[in-house]
Protein backbone atom coordinates (compact mmCIF):
# COMPACT_ATOMS: atom_id res chain seq x y z
CA UNK A 1 0.00 0.00 0.00
CA UNK A 2 1.24 3.25 -0.83
CA UNK A 3 1.01 5.87 1.81
CA UNK A 4 0.45 8.63 -0.53
CA UNK A 5 -2.90 7.16 -1.06
CA UNK A 6 -3.42 5.58 2.87
CA UNK A 7 -5.24 7.47 5.25
CA UNK A 8 -3.22 7.59 8.52
CA UNK A 9 -3.68 11.11 10.40
CA UNK A 10 -0.68 10.97 12.82
CA UNK A 11 -0.46 13.44 15.53
CA UNK A 12 2.46 14.88 17.05
CA UNK A 13 0.93 15.78 20.19
CA UNK A 14 -2.50 13.83 22.09
CA UNK A 15 -5.23 15.46 23.65
CA UNK A 16 -4.74 15.30 27.57
CA UNK A 17 -7.29 13.17 27.91
CA UNK A 18 -5.51 10.44 26.48
CA UNK A 19 -4.36 8.86 29.98
CA UNK A 20 -3.45 5.38 28.82
CA UNK A 21 -0.37 4.69 26.56
CA UNK A 22 -2.63 2.61 24.00
CA UNK A 23 -5.25 5.53 23.81
CA UNK A 24 -2.16 8.14 23.28
CA UNK A 25 -0.26 5.75 20.97
CA UNK A 26 -3.96 5.25 18.95
CA UNK A 27 -4.37 8.57 18.30
CA UNK A 28 -0.53 9.50 17.53
CA UNK A 29 -0.47 6.33 15.37
CA UNK A 30 -3.59 7.29 13.52
CA UNK A 31 -5.52 4.70 14.31
CA UNK A 32 -8.52 5.67 15.73
CA UNK A 33 -10.60 9.38 15.53
CA UNK A 34 -13.03 9.88 18.53
CA UNK A 35 -16.67 10.91 17.19
CA UNK A 36 -18.21 10.82 20.53
CA UNK A 37 -16.91 10.01 24.25
CA UNK A 38 -16.08 6.24 24.23
CA UNK A 39 -17.65 6.48 20.18
CA UNK A 40 -14.87 5.81 17.75
CA UNK A 41 -13.88 5.38 14.11
CA UNK A 42 -11.00 2.62 13.43
CA UNK A 43 -8.96 3.90 10.68
CA UNK A 44 -7.21 2.01 7.74
CA UNK A 45 -4.28 0.96 10.03
CA UNK A 46 -6.09 -0.31 12.84
CA UNK A 47 -8.74 -1.85 10.52
CA UNK A 48 -5.95 -4.17 9.43
CA UNK A 49 -4.84 -5.04 13.09
CA UNK A 50 -8.59 -6.19 13.97
CA UNK A 51 -8.87 -8.18 10.95
CA UNK A 52 -6.31 -10.30 11.92
CA UNK A 53 -7.38 -10.97 15.29
CA UNK A 54 -10.64 -11.25 14.50
CA UNK A 55 -9.10 -13.87 11.27
CA UNK A 56 -7.30 -15.65 14.65
CA UNK A 57 -10.68 -15.49 16.70
CA UNK A 58 -12.56 -17.24 13.64
CA UNK A 59 -9.69 -19.90 13.56
CA UNK A 60 -9.82 -21.05 17.05
CA UNK A 61 -13.25 -20.85 17.25
CA UNK A 62 -13.62 -22.80 14.26
CA UNK A 63 -11.25 -25.41 15.64
CA UNK A 64 -13.58 -26.35 18.58
CA UNK A 65 -16.09 -26.61 15.93
CA UNK A 66 -18.16 -22.56 16.83
CA UNK A 67 -20.01 -21.57 13.75
CA UNK A 68 -20.41 -17.86 13.16
CA UNK A 69 -23.26 -16.36 12.57
CA UNK A 70 -24.29 -12.54 12.57
CA UNK A 71 -27.38 -11.25 14.99
CA UNK A 72 -28.32 -8.14 15.30
CA UNK A 73 -28.05 -5.13 17.34
CA UNK A 74 -31.09 -3.91 17.17
CA UNK A 75 -32.90 -6.23 19.98
CA UNK A 76 -36.74 -6.02 20.58
CA UNK A 77 -37.47 -4.81 24.24
CA UNK A 78 -40.47 -8.42 24.26
CA UNK A 79 -37.30 -10.82 24.24
CA UNK A 80 -35.86 -8.86 27.59
CA UNK A 81 -39.13 -8.95 28.94
CA UNK A 82 -39.21 -12.90 28.48
CA UNK A 83 -36.01 -13.04 30.07
CA UNK A 84 -36.86 -10.72 32.97
CA UNK A 85 -33.51 -8.39 32.15
CA UNK A 86 -35.69 -5.25 30.27
CA UNK A 87 -35.99 -3.68 34.30
CA UNK A 88 -33.17 -4.82 35.43
CA UNK A 89 -30.43 -2.55 33.47
CA UNK A 90 -30.39 1.42 34.07
CA UNK A 91 -28.70 3.92 32.13
CA UNK A 92 -26.06 1.43 30.94
CA UNK A 93 -28.49 -0.17 28.48
CA UNK A 94 -28.96 1.61 25.50
CA UNK A 95 -32.99 1.61 24.60
CA UNK A 96 -34.97 3.63 21.49
CA UNK A 97 -38.24 3.38 20.19
CA UNK A 98 -38.91 3.13 16.59
CA UNK A 99 -41.35 4.80 14.38
CA UNK A 100 -44.12 2.48 15.66
CA UNK A 101 -43.10 3.16 19.35
CA UNK A 102 -42.23 0.11 19.39
CA UNK A 103 -39.01 -0.28 22.37
CA UNK A 104 -35.61 -1.57 21.29
CA UNK A 105 -32.30 -1.95 22.82
CA UNK A 106 -29.00 -1.56 21.07
CA UNK A 107 -27.75 -4.73 22.28
CA UNK A 108 -24.51 -4.94 25.02
CA UNK A 109 -25.13 -8.90 24.96
CA UNK A 110 -27.12 -11.52 23.21
CA UNK A 111 -28.15 -14.15 25.37
CA UNK A 112 -31.72 -13.44 24.54
CA UNK A 113 -31.22 -13.15 21.02
CA UNK A 114 -29.59 -16.50 20.76
CA UNK A 115 -31.96 -17.90 22.70
CA UNK A 116 -34.73 -17.07 21.11
CA UNK A 117 -33.09 -18.05 17.86
CA UNK A 118 -32.24 -21.63 18.90
CA UNK A 119 -35.14 -22.76 21.10
CA UNK A 120 -37.50 -23.38 18.21
CA UNK A 121 -34.94 -25.68 16.43
CA UNK A 122 -32.66 -27.63 18.62
CA UNK A 123 -35.46 -29.82 19.95
CA UNK A 124 -33.98 -33.25 20.41
CA UNK A 125 -30.59 -34.27 22.58
CA UNK A 126 -29.60 -35.41 18.92
CA UNK A 127 -29.35 -32.01 17.82
CA UNK A 128 -26.77 -31.05 20.74
CA UNK A 129 -24.11 -29.30 21.43
CA UNK A 130 -24.29 -26.79 19.47
CA UNK A 131 -22.05 -23.27 19.44
CA UNK A 132 -22.46 -20.54 17.85
CA UNK A 133 -20.75 -17.19 17.69
CA UNK A 134 -20.52 -14.08 15.94
CA UNK A 135 -17.85 -10.51 16.01
CA UNK A 136 -20.11 -7.57 16.40
CA UNK A 137 -20.49 -4.24 17.57
CA UNK A 138 -21.94 -3.88 21.15
CA UNK A 139 -23.52 -1.16 22.71
CA UNK A 140 -22.87 -0.45 26.29
CA UNK A 141 -23.73 3.55 28.14
CA UNK A 142 -20.72 3.26 30.03
CA UNK A 143 -20.94 6.33 32.89
CA UNK A 144 -17.39 7.05 32.13
CA UNK A 145 -15.95 6.02 29.08
CA UNK A 146 -12.14 5.95 29.28
CA UNK A 147 -8.74 5.06 28.21
CA UNK A 148 -9.92 4.80 24.90
CA UNK A 149 -11.10 1.74 23.07
CA UNK A 150 -10.33 0.13 26.37
CA UNK A 151 -14.00 1.05 27.94
CA UNK A 152 -15.72 2.36 24.97
CA UNK A 153 -19.60 2.91 24.34
CA UNK A 154 -19.60 1.34 21.54
CA UNK A 155 -16.77 -1.59 21.00
CA UNK A 156 -16.08 -5.00 19.01
CA UNK A 157 -16.93 -8.04 20.73
CA UNK A 158 -16.74 -11.62 19.68
CA UNK A 159 -19.82 -13.48 21.82
CA UNK A 160 -20.70 -17.35 21.36
CA UNK A 161 -22.69 -19.37 23.03
CA UNK A 162 -23.33 -23.43 23.41
CA UNK A 163 -26.32 -25.41 24.34
CA UNK A 164 -26.19 -28.22 25.64
CA UNK A 165 -28.25 -31.85 26.72
CA UNK A 166 -26.12 -32.06 29.90
CA UNK A 167 -23.64 -30.51 32.19
CA UNK A 168 -20.77 -33.08 31.38
CA UNK A 169 -21.08 -31.74 27.42
CA UNK A 170 -21.39 -27.98 28.89
CA UNK A 171 -17.81 -28.66 30.67
CA UNK A 172 -16.57 -30.14 27.58
CA UNK A 173 -17.09 -27.14 25.63
CA UNK A 174 -16.14 -24.77 28.66
CA UNK A 175 -12.58 -26.63 28.34
CA UNK A 176 -12.62 -26.09 24.84
CA UNK A 177 -13.04 -22.44 25.02
CA UNK A 178 -10.47 -21.69 28.17
CA UNK A 179 -7.71 -23.56 25.84
CA UNK A 180 -9.17 -21.81 22.64
CA UNK A 181 -8.82 -18.15 24.88
CA UNK A 182 -5.54 -19.10 25.86
CA UNK A 183 -4.36 -19.89 21.77
CA UNK A 184 -6.22 -16.73 20.71
CA UNK A 185 -4.22 -14.25 23.57
CA UNK A 186 -0.81 -16.33 22.67
CA UNK A 187 -1.17 -16.10 19.50
CA UNK A 188 -1.57 -12.33 19.13
CA UNK A 189 1.25 -11.60 21.50
CA UNK A 190 -0.38 -10.58 25.12
CA UNK A 191 0.98 -11.46 28.32
CA UNK A 192 -2.06 -12.89 30.55
CA UNK A 193 -3.42 -14.79 32.82
CA UNK A 194 -7.38 -16.70 33.40
CA UNK A 195 -8.37 -15.87 36.75
CA UNK A 196 -11.32 -16.90 39.03
CA UNK A 197 -14.12 -14.40 38.43
CA UNK A 198 -17.59 -13.44 39.82
CA UNK A 199 -20.82 -14.63 37.60
CA UNK A 200 -22.73 -11.20 38.60
CA UNK A 201 -26.19 -11.17 37.45
CA UNK A 202 -25.28 -12.81 33.88
CA UNK A 203 -25.79 -15.85 36.27
CA UNK A 204 -24.45 -19.24 36.39
CA UNK A 205 -21.54 -20.54 38.72
CA UNK A 206 -18.27 -21.07 37.17
CA UNK A 207 -16.48 -18.45 35.01
CA UNK A 208 -13.25 -17.19 34.52
CA UNK A 209 -11.96 -13.67 33.20
CA UNK A 210 -8.78 -13.38 30.76
CA UNK A 211 -6.71 -10.50 32.28
CA UNK A 212 -4.19 -9.03 29.71
CA UNK A 213 -1.43 -7.14 32.35
CA UNK A 214 -0.85 -4.22 32.31
CA UNK A 215 -0.81 -1.46 35.07
CA UNK A 216 -3.54 0.55 33.65
CA UNK A 217 -5.99 -2.20 33.93
CA UNK A 218 -9.09 -1.63 36.14
CA UNK A 219 -9.18 -5.16 37.24
CA UNK A 220 -7.37 -6.77 40.13
CA UNK A 221 -5.41 -9.68 40.46
CA UNK A 222 -4.92 -11.87 43.05
CA UNK A 223 -2.34 -14.43 42.47
CA UNK A 224 0.28 -16.95 43.88
CA UNK A 225 3.54 -17.37 42.73
CA UNK A 226 3.51 -20.98 43.74
CA UNK A 227 1.15 -22.11 41.56
CA UNK A 228 -1.39 -20.89 38.46
CA UNK A 229 -3.88 -19.77 41.49
CA UNK A 230 -5.21 -16.42 40.64
CA UNK A 231 -8.70 -14.80 40.90
CA UNK A 232 -10.11 -11.13 40.01
CA UNK A 233 -9.75 -9.45 43.60
CA UNK A 234 -13.85 -9.12 43.36
CA UNK A 235 -13.47 -12.71 43.87
CA UNK A 236 -10.71 -13.97 45.89
CA UNK A 237 -12.20 -15.76 48.54
CA UNK A 238 -10.53 -15.12 52.08
CA UNK A 239 -9.62 -18.33 53.95
CA UNK A 240 -11.08 -16.97 57.60
CA UNK A 241 -8.25 -18.46 59.88
CA UNK A 242 -9.79 -17.48 63.49
CA UNK A 243 -7.28 -15.33 65.56
CA UNK A 244 -8.93 -14.43 68.73
CA UNK A 245 -7.63 -11.88 70.82
CA UNK A 246 -10.22 -10.94 73.38
CA UNK A 247 -10.00 -9.18 76.66
CA UNK A 248 -11.96 -9.53 79.24
CA UNK A 249 -15.53 -8.31 78.36
CA UNK A 250 -15.76 -4.59 80.29
CA UNK A 251 -18.74 -1.91 80.64
CA UNK A 252 -19.99 -0.39 77.34
CA UNK A 253 -18.93 3.37 77.68
CA UNK A 254 -20.07 6.25 75.42
CA UNK A 255 -17.25 8.49 74.85
CA UNK A 256 -17.31 11.92 73.33
CA UNK A 257 -15.55 12.57 70.08
CA UNK A 258 -15.63 15.44 68.12
CA UNK A 259 -15.07 15.77 64.91
CA UNK A 260 -14.09 12.27 64.83
CA UNK A 261 -15.34 10.59 61.30
CA UNK A 262 -13.15 7.91 60.15
CA UNK A 263 -11.31 4.57 61.63
CA UNK A 264 -8.33 6.16 61.79
CA UNK A 265 -9.32 9.76 63.67
CA UNK A 266 -11.17 6.75 66.31
CA UNK A 267 -7.48 5.07 66.54
CA UNK A 268 -5.86 7.57 66.76
CA UNK A 269 -7.97 9.73 69.62
CA UNK A 270 -8.22 6.25 71.06
CA UNK A 271 -4.78 5.15 70.94
CA UNK A 272 -5.90 2.28 68.74
CA UNK A 273 -4.87 0.23 66.38
CA UNK A 274 -6.82 0.78 62.90
CA UNK A 275 -7.41 -3.15 63.44
CA UNK A 276 -8.80 -2.39 66.71
CA UNK A 277 -11.63 -0.44 65.11
CA UNK A 278 -15.04 -1.76 63.44
CA UNK A 279 -16.17 0.41 60.79
CA UNK A 280 -20.19 0.57 60.58
CA UNK A 281 -21.73 0.96 56.85
CA UNK A 282 -25.32 1.36 56.08
CA UNK A 283 -25.98 -1.11 52.41
CA UNK A 284 -28.78 -0.85 50.05
CA UNK A 285 -29.37 -4.46 49.45
CA UNK A 286 -32.71 -4.18 46.63
CA UNK A 287 -35.00 -2.54 48.11
CA UNK A 288 -33.84 -2.65 52.06
CA UNK A 289 -31.35 -1.39 54.35
CA UNK A 290 -28.51 -3.51 56.23
CA UNK A 291 -25.34 -2.61 58.69
CA UNK A 292 -22.36 -4.20 57.76
CA UNK A 293 -19.44 -4.35 60.43
CA UNK A 294 -15.64 -4.72 58.82
CA UNK A 295 -12.53 -4.71 60.51
CA UNK A 296 -10.84 -0.66 60.31
CA UNK A 297 -7.82 -2.36 58.48
CA UNK A 298 -10.24 -3.96 55.97
CA UNK A 299 -12.17 -2.68 52.95
CA UNK A 300 -16.25 -4.36 51.96
CA UNK A 301 -16.15 -6.20 48.51
CA UNK A 302 -19.20 -5.03 47.14
CA UNK A 303 -19.11 -7.97 44.56
CA UNK A 304 -19.51 -10.60 47.45
CA UNK A 305 -22.15 -8.68 49.36
CA UNK A 306 -24.04 -8.82 45.75
CA UNK A 307 -23.24 -12.48 45.47
CA UNK A 308 -23.86 -13.14 49.02
CA UNK A 309 -27.50 -11.75 48.41
CA UNK A 310 -27.81 -13.15 44.96
CA UNK A 311 -28.40 -9.31 43.53
CA UNK A 312 -26.89 -6.86 41.50
CA UNK A 313 -28.87 -3.75 43.24
CA UNK A 314 -26.02 -3.33 45.80
CA UNK A 315 -25.59 0.24 46.63
CA UNK A 316 -23.88 2.61 49.80
CA UNK A 317 -26.58 4.17 51.18
CA UNK A 318 -26.69 7.59 51.07
CA UNK A 319 -26.33 10.20 53.64
CA UNK A 320 -30.31 10.99 53.78
CA UNK A 321 -31.01 7.11 53.37
CA UNK A 322 -28.70 7.17 56.52
CA UNK A 323 -30.09 9.77 58.38
CA UNK A 324 -33.50 8.54 57.83
CA UNK A 325 -32.81 5.23 59.18
CA UNK A 326 -30.28 5.90 61.91
CA UNK A 327 -31.19 9.76 62.54
CA UNK A 328 -27.07 9.47 62.20
CA UNK A 329 -24.46 10.73 60.33
CA UNK A 330 -22.01 8.40 58.63
CA UNK A 331 -19.12 8.60 60.74
CA UNK A 332 -20.37 7.95 63.53
CA UNK A 333 -22.44 4.71 63.04
CA UNK A 334 -22.45 1.27 65.05
CA UNK A 335 -23.94 -1.90 65.76
CA UNK A 336 -25.27 -1.10 69.22
CA UNK A 337 -28.95 -1.14 70.11
CA UNK A 338 -29.52 -1.33 66.17
CA UNK A 339 -32.46 -3.74 65.81
CA UNK A 340 -34.82 -2.17 63.00
CA UNK A 341 -32.22 -3.48 60.33
CA UNK A 342 -30.11 -6.79 60.26
CA UNK A 343 -26.37 -6.42 61.19
CA UNK A 344 -23.61 -8.62 58.75
CA UNK A 345 -20.43 -8.74 59.77
CA UNK A 346 -17.00 -9.62 58.43
CA UNK A 347 -15.24 -12.97 59.48
CA UNK A 348 -12.58 -11.22 61.33
CA UNK A 349 -14.84 -8.83 63.20
CA UNK A 350 -15.37 -11.78 65.35
CA UNK A 351 -11.54 -11.53 66.05
CA UNK A 352 -11.60 -9.25 69.03
CA UNK A 353 -13.84 -7.91 71.49
CA UNK A 354 -14.54 -4.28 73.40
CA UNK A 355 -15.05 -3.04 70.14
CA UNK A 356 -14.60 0.86 69.13
CA UNK A 357 -18.00 2.04 67.06
CA UNK A 358 -20.01 4.37 66.45
CA UNK A 359 -22.38 5.95 68.48
CA UNK A 360 -25.06 6.23 66.22
CA UNK A 361 -24.76 9.95 67.51
CA UNK A 362 -22.56 12.61 65.81
CA UNK A 363 -19.41 13.49 67.64
CA UNK A 364 -19.99 10.62 70.07
CA UNK A 365 -18.69 6.86 69.92
CA UNK A 366 -18.86 3.44 72.19
CA UNK A 367 -15.65 1.50 73.25
CA UNK A 368 -16.01 -1.98 74.56
CA UNK A 369 -18.98 -2.73 72.67
CA UNK A 370 -19.26 -6.24 72.57
CA UNK A 371 -21.68 -8.58 70.01
CA UNK A 372 -24.22 -10.97 71.45
CA UNK A 373 -23.95 -8.49 74.79
CA UNK A 374 -24.36 -4.98 72.92
CA UNK A 375 -26.03 -6.48 69.04
CA UNK A 376 -26.69 -9.00 67.34
CA UNK A 377 -24.71 -9.91 64.06
CA UNK A 378 -27.25 -12.00 61.83
CA UNK A 379 -24.48 -13.42 59.86
CA UNK A 380 -20.52 -13.44 59.59
CA UNK A 381 -18.74 -14.32 56.43
CA UNK A 382 -16.19 -13.87 53.74
CA UNK A 383 -17.29 -10.21 52.65
CA UNK A 384 -13.91 -8.40 52.37
CA UNK A 385 -10.98 -7.97 49.95
CA UNK A 386 -8.28 -9.80 50.52
CA UNK A 387 -4.83 -8.36 51.81
CA UNK A 388 -2.05 -8.80 49.66
CA UNK A 389 0.19 -11.40 51.55
CA UNK A 390 -2.64 -13.20 53.15
CA UNK A 391 -3.11 -17.00 52.31
CA UNK A 392 -4.70 -17.73 48.55
CA UNK A 393 -7.96 -19.75 48.77
CA UNK A 394 -6.36 -22.99 47.18
CA UNK A 395 -3.84 -22.97 50.08
CA UNK A 396 -0.87 -22.16 47.50
CA UNK A 397 0.67 -19.25 49.50
CA UNK A 398 0.53 -16.09 49.96
CA UNK A 399 -1.00 -13.92 47.07
CA UNK A 400 0.18 -10.84 45.45
CA UNK A 401 -1.45 -8.40 43.32
CA UNK A 402 -1.55 -7.32 39.90
CA UNK A 403 -3.27 -4.82 37.73
CA UNK A 404 -5.05 -6.42 34.71
CA UNK A 405 -7.18 -5.41 31.46
CA UNK A 406 -10.41 -7.88 31.14
CA UNK A 407 -9.52 -8.91 27.53
CA UNK A 408 -12.38 -11.78 27.87
CA UNK A 409 -14.84 -14.66 30.32
CA UNK A 410 -16.08 -17.70 29.60
CA UNK A 411 -19.61 -18.31 31.74
CA UNK A 412 -21.30 -21.95 32.50
CA UNK A 413 -24.36 -20.57 32.41
CA UNK A 414 -26.99 -22.83 32.83
CA UNK A 415 -30.44 -22.89 32.30
CA UNK A 416 -31.00 -19.52 33.82
CA UNK A 417 -32.14 -18.14 29.86
CA UNK A 418 -33.38 -21.32 28.22
CA UNK A 419 -35.91 -21.98 31.45
CA UNK A 420 -37.22 -17.80 31.33
CA UNK A 421 -37.58 -18.46 27.80
CA UNK A 422 -39.07 -21.48 27.56
CA UNK A 423 -35.98 -23.29 25.33
CA UNK A 424 -36.63 -27.02 25.70
CA UNK A 425 -35.26 -30.10 24.10
CA UNK A 426 -36.47 -33.59 24.23
CA UNK A 427 -33.72 -35.56 26.47
CA UNK A 428 -33.57 -39.33 25.48
CA UNK A 429 -36.53 -40.42 27.74
CA UNK A 430 -38.28 -38.27 25.89
CA UNK A 431 -39.21 -35.24 28.42
CA UNK A 432 -38.69 -31.93 27.90
CA UNK A 433 -35.77 -30.15 29.61
CA UNK A 434 -34.43 -26.89 29.58
CA UNK A 435 -30.83 -26.60 27.16
CA UNK A 436 -27.99 -26.07 29.51
CA UNK A 437 -25.78 -23.09 28.36
CA UNK A 438 -22.83 -21.34 28.17
CA UNK A 439 -21.45 -17.95 26.67
CA UNK A 440 -17.90 -16.54 25.83
CA UNK A 441 -16.91 -13.26 25.26
CA UNK A 442 -13.51 -11.24 24.20
CA UNK A 443 -13.27 -8.29 24.15
CA UNK A 444 -11.90 -7.62 20.26
CA UNK A 445 -11.49 -4.07 20.31
CA UNK A 446 -10.29 -3.97 23.51
CA UNK A 447 -7.39 -6.58 22.73
CA UNK A 448 -5.98 -4.56 20.30
CA UNK A 449 -4.97 -1.75 22.98
CA UNK A 450 -4.17 -4.31 25.53
CA UNK A 451 -1.16 -5.29 22.73
CA UNK A 452 -0.48 -2.05 22.25
CA UNK A 453 -0.46 -1.41 25.89
CA UNK A 454 2.27 -4.24 25.79
CA UNK A 455 4.07 -3.57 22.91
CA UNK A 456 5.14 -0.02 22.60
CA UNK A 457 8.22 2.27 23.72
CA UNK A 458 8.57 5.69 23.69
CA UNK A 459 8.38 6.15 20.19
CA UNK A 460 5.79 3.83 19.49
CA UNK A 461 3.70 0.84 18.82
CA UNK A 462 5.54 -2.31 17.97
CA UNK A 463 3.38 -5.13 16.68
CA UNK A 464 3.92 -8.77 17.15
CA UNK A 465 4.32 -10.01 13.76
CA UNK A 466 0.97 -11.91 14.02
CA UNK A 467 -0.96 -9.06 13.82
CA UNK A 468 0.77 -6.71 12.67
CA UNK A 469 -0.43 -4.11 9.54
CA UNK A 470 1.63 -4.91 7.42
CA UNK A 471 4.88 -7.07 7.61
CA UNK A 472 7.59 -4.61 6.03
CA UNK A 473 7.91 -0.64 5.72
CA UNK A 474 9.62 0.63 2.70
CA UNK A 475 10.88 4.08 3.53
CA UNK A 476 12.17 6.57 0.01
CA UNK A 477 13.83 9.24 2.36
CA UNK A 478 13.65 11.95 -0.73
CA UNK A 479 11.56 10.75 -3.93
CA UNK A 480 12.68 13.63 -5.65
CA UNK A 481 16.03 11.95 -6.16
CA UNK A 482 15.53 9.32 -8.99
CA UNK A 483 17.61 6.95 -8.24
CA UNK A 484 16.43 6.39 -4.39
CA UNK A 485 12.74 6.78 -5.96
CA UNK A 486 13.48 3.92 -8.92
CA UNK A 487 15.04 1.92 -6.29
CA UNK A 488 11.80 2.12 -3.63
CA UNK A 489 9.70 1.76 -6.44
CA UNK A 490 11.36 -1.62 -7.41
CA UNK A 491 11.65 -2.85 -3.52
CA UNK A 492 7.89 -2.01 -3.46
CA UNK A 493 6.72 -4.24 -5.96
CA UNK A 494 9.31 -6.82 -5.44
CA UNK A 495 8.58 -7.36 -1.44
CA UNK A 496 4.74 -6.87 -1.82
CA UNK A 497 4.97 -10.73 -3.78
CA UNK A 498 5.67 -12.20 -0.19
CA UNK A 499 5.11 -9.77 2.21
CA UNK A 500 2.56 -7.31 3.24
CA UNK A 501 4.40 -3.78 2.46
CA UNK A 502 3.53 -0.29 3.46
CA UNK A 503 5.45 2.13 1.08
CA UNK A 504 6.40 5.67 2.25
CA UNK A 505 6.55 7.45 -1.22
CA UNK A 506 5.34 10.67 0.40
CA UNK A 507 6.97 14.18 -0.50
CA UNK A 508 7.64 14.53 3.11
CA UNK A 509 10.36 15.09 5.41
CA UNK A 510 12.89 12.59 6.31
CA UNK A 511 12.46 12.92 9.90
CA UNK A 512 8.36 12.65 9.55
CA UNK A 513 8.58 9.95 7.83
CA UNK A 514 10.79 8.21 10.21
CA UNK A 515 8.74 9.55 13.32
CA UNK A 516 5.47 8.21 11.53
CA UNK A 517 7.11 4.58 11.08
CA UNK A 518 8.10 4.44 14.87
CA UNK A 519 4.37 5.37 15.37
CA UNK A 520 3.12 2.78 13.50
CA UNK A 521 5.63 0.45 14.88
CA UNK A 522 5.88 -1.73 11.50
CA UNK A 523 8.53 -4.81 12.52
CA UNK A 524 10.78 -4.75 9.23
CA UNK A 525 11.93 -1.40 7.78
CA UNK A 526 13.87 -0.68 4.30
CA UNK A 527 15.23 2.82 4.05
CA UNK A 528 16.55 3.91 0.63
CA UNK A 529 18.80 7.07 1.18
CA UNK A 530 21.86 8.19 0.09
CA UNK A 531 23.47 4.92 -0.91
CA UNK A 532 20.81 4.19 -3.15
CA UNK A 533 23.28 4.68 -6.13
CA UNK A 534 25.70 2.21 -4.71
CA UNK A 535 22.94 -0.63 -4.37
CA UNK A 536 22.51 -0.22 -0.73
CA UNK A 537 19.50 0.36 1.42
CA UNK A 538 19.33 0.31 5.34
CA UNK A 539 17.52 -2.46 7.37
CA UNK A 540 15.95 -1.62 10.48
CA UNK A 541 14.34 -4.17 13.19
CA UNK A 542 11.44 -1.83 15.03
CA UNK A 543 11.37 -4.51 17.88
CA UNK A 544 14.88 -4.20 19.11
CA UNK A 545 16.28 -0.90 17.15
CA UNK A 546 19.22 -2.98 15.42
CA UNK A 547 20.04 -2.01 11.71
CA UNK A 548 21.61 -3.14 9.22
CA UNK A 549 23.03 -1.97 5.57
CA UNK A 550 22.37 -4.49 2.95
CA UNK A 551 23.51 -4.38 -0.53
CA UNK A 552 20.35 -5.08 -2.12
CA UNK A 553 21.56 -8.51 -3.89
CA UNK A 554 21.24 -9.58 0.00
CA UNK A 555 18.36 -7.99 0.82
CA UNK A 556 15.27 -10.60 0.38
CA UNK A 557 17.51 -13.20 2.61
CA UNK A 558 18.36 -10.60 4.97
CA UNK A 559 14.49 -9.70 5.10
CA UNK A 560 13.59 -13.10 5.12
CA UNK A 561 16.06 -14.15 8.21
CA UNK A 562 15.02 -11.25 10.20
CA UNK A 563 11.25 -11.69 9.71
CA UNK A 564 11.62 -15.50 10.44
CA UNK A 565 13.26 -14.70 13.94
CA UNK A 566 10.47 -11.59 14.59
CA UNK A 567 8.22 -12.43 17.71
O1 LIG B 1 -22.42 -9.83 28.80
C1 LIG B 1 -22.38 -10.42 29.82
C2 LIG B 1 -22.10 -11.86 29.92
C3 LIG B 1 -21.57 -12.47 28.66
C4 LIG B 1 -20.18 -11.96 28.34
C5 LIG B 1 -19.66 -12.79 27.18
C6 LIG B 1 -20.57 -12.75 25.99
C7 LIG B 1 -21.99 -13.04 26.36
N1 LIG B 1 -22.41 -12.25 27.52
C8 LIG B 1 -22.62 -9.74 31.15
N2 LIG B 1 -23.17 -8.41 30.91
C9 LIG B 1 -22.32 -7.35 31.02
N3 LIG B 1 -22.74 -6.11 30.83
C10 LIG B 1 -24.06 -5.86 30.48
C11 LIG B 1 -24.50 -4.55 30.25
C12 LIG B 1 -25.81 -4.32 29.91
CL1 LIG B 1 -26.35 -2.72 29.60
C13 LIG B 1 -26.71 -5.38 29.79
F1 LIG B 1 -27.99 -5.11 29.44
C14 LIG B 1 -26.30 -6.68 30.01
C15 LIG B 1 -24.97 -6.92 30.36
C16 LIG B 1 -24.49 -8.27 30.58
O2 LIG B 1 -25.22 -9.28 30.48
MG1 LIG C 1 -14.96 -7.04 35.70
MG1 LIG D 1 -16.32 -9.74 33.81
Amino acid sequence: MKQSKMFIPTLREVPNDAESKSHQLLLKAGMIKQIASGVYSYLPIAKRVLNKIEAIVREEMEAIDGVEILMPALQPSELWQESGRWPSYGAELMRMTDRHGREFALGPTHEEIITSLVRDELKSYKKLPVTLFQIQNKFRDEKRPRFGLLRGREFIMKDAYSFHATEESLDETYQDMYQAYSNIYNRVGLKFRPVIADSGAIGGSHTHEFMALAEIGEDTIAYTEGSDYAANIEKAEVVYTPNVQYSAETALEKIHTPGVKTAQQLADLLGKRLDEIVKSMIIKVDDRFVMFLIRGHHELNDVKVKSFFSTEVVEMATEAEIEGIMNAKPGSLGPVGVTKIDIYADNAVQDINNLAVGANETDYHYINANAGRDFKVKTYGDFRFILEGEEAADGSGPVKFAEGIEVGQVFKLGTKYSEAMKATFLNEQGKAQPMIMGCYGIGVSRTLSAVIEQHHDDNGIIWPKSITPFDIHVISVNPKQEAQRLLADQLYTDFSKNYQVLYDDRQERAGVKFNDADLIGVPLRIVVGKQAADEIVEVKVRQTGESFEVPVSELATKIETLYQDLA
